[in-house]
């Protein structure tokens, strides 16, 4: 028995639209591989993103927000977010496993993540949340949003960015470590916890999105996972990606693809950061990683992806 932690995309877990309907299909076409994991006996914890739905979110609130009906802040937002995806998993996983645990199994943590209220990153907006726009569009949503930053994401199209400071410690990992060792499956770090800074010995919550992967690290340490898996869109992390010398890299040690990581084959916002939470997580366990995409999610075993070891 493995004690793994998966990491799903937010991008990974979009649907054909963003109903809930589409969406909570989607989710659950995702949830059969990991109800298939732990039917083989392994405990699972997930996590996931939240970047396209803590966008269209966020962008929801100015629809007919008011003084009596104010819009939400965007800590309350990635709670919301953990809320429905986390909603939707447990939905699907219920139906798909045959649990001793009655009336469930999968269990929602709303999750708070610290980060350092002097993070640089708060000056310098990096992750990509909610939809991709052409250039005309994009200049069209500046007029609504001033205040907004928008970069290219992996030339994928432009997206609102928005601060993603590091992670420093889950706040409620003992939680889901007890709840995964009595056999639960817990959603958890969701968007990667809701960024919240400690003030007088409170807990306070501020503007950002922490990037997924790297709390999904920062959890498989802290309940000792055997295995960190990051699914995502694409099969594989690749060398020279998009260009005529595309290369997929399969089983790698961790030193050489620090080596490539130097190098800058892995754009900021999309694959860098799976490729360092795979690096820190390897380094620190001695364990190994796996970055590829959800199709590939039910042949882990006959090594598919980018397998990261020591
Ligand atoms: N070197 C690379 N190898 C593979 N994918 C890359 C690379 N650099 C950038 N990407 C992009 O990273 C994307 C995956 O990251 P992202 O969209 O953030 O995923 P998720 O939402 O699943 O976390 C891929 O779809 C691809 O467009
Ligand atoms: N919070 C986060 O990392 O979301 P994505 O995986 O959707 O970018």
């Amino acid at each position: 028995m493995k004690k793994i932690v998966v990491a799903l995309g937010g991008n990974a877990i979009q649907a054909k639209d963003n109903s809930a309907a589409a969406q909570q299909e989607a989710v659950s076409k995702t949830t059969k591989v990991i109800a298939q994991m732990i039917e083989n006996g392994d405990q699972v914890a997930i996590t996931h993103g939240n970047g396209p739905q803590v966008g269209n979110l966020l962008l929801q609130q100015y629809q007919d927000s008011s003084k009596s009906n104010p819009a939400m802040p965007l800590d309350t937002i990635s709670a919301m977010t953990q809320g429905s995806i986390g909603y939707w998993m447990q939905k699907a996983l219920d139906d798909q496993l045959h649990h001793d645990h009655f009336p469930s199994q999968a269990v929602t943590l709303i999750t708070q993540t610290i980060v350092d209220a002097n993070d640089p990153a708060f000056e310098n907006p990096t992750k990509p949340i909610g939809p991709f726009y052409n250039f005309n569009e994009m200049q069209k949503q500046k007029i609504y949003h001033p205040d907004y930053v928008y970069k290219q994401d992996a030339g994928r199209g432009y997206r609102q960015v928005v601060a993603s400071p590091e992670p420093q410690e889950i706040v409620n990992a003992p939680i889901i470590k007890h709840l995964l060792e009595q056999d639960f499956v817990p959603i958890a770090a969701g968007g990667g916890g809701i960024p919240v800074i400690v003030r007088d010995n409170h807990l306070q919550g501020v503007s950002g999105v922490i990037d997924k992967d790297y709390s999904a690290t920062k959890l498989a340490e802290d309940i000792e996972a055997d295995q960190l898996v990051i699914l995502t869109t694409v099969d594989n992390a690749y060398l020279n990606y998009n260009q005529n010398n595309q290369k997929a890299i399969g089983k790698v040690k961790v030193d050489e693809l620090r080596e490539y990581l130097d190098q800058g084959h892995f754009a900021a916002g999309s694959m860098k950061p799976k490729i360092e939470a795979a690096i820190e997580f390897v380094e620190k366990t001695g364990n190994s990683a796996i970055i590829t995409s959800l199709k590939n999610a039910d042949e882990l075993d006959t090594g598919v992806g980018t397998i990261v070891y020591n």
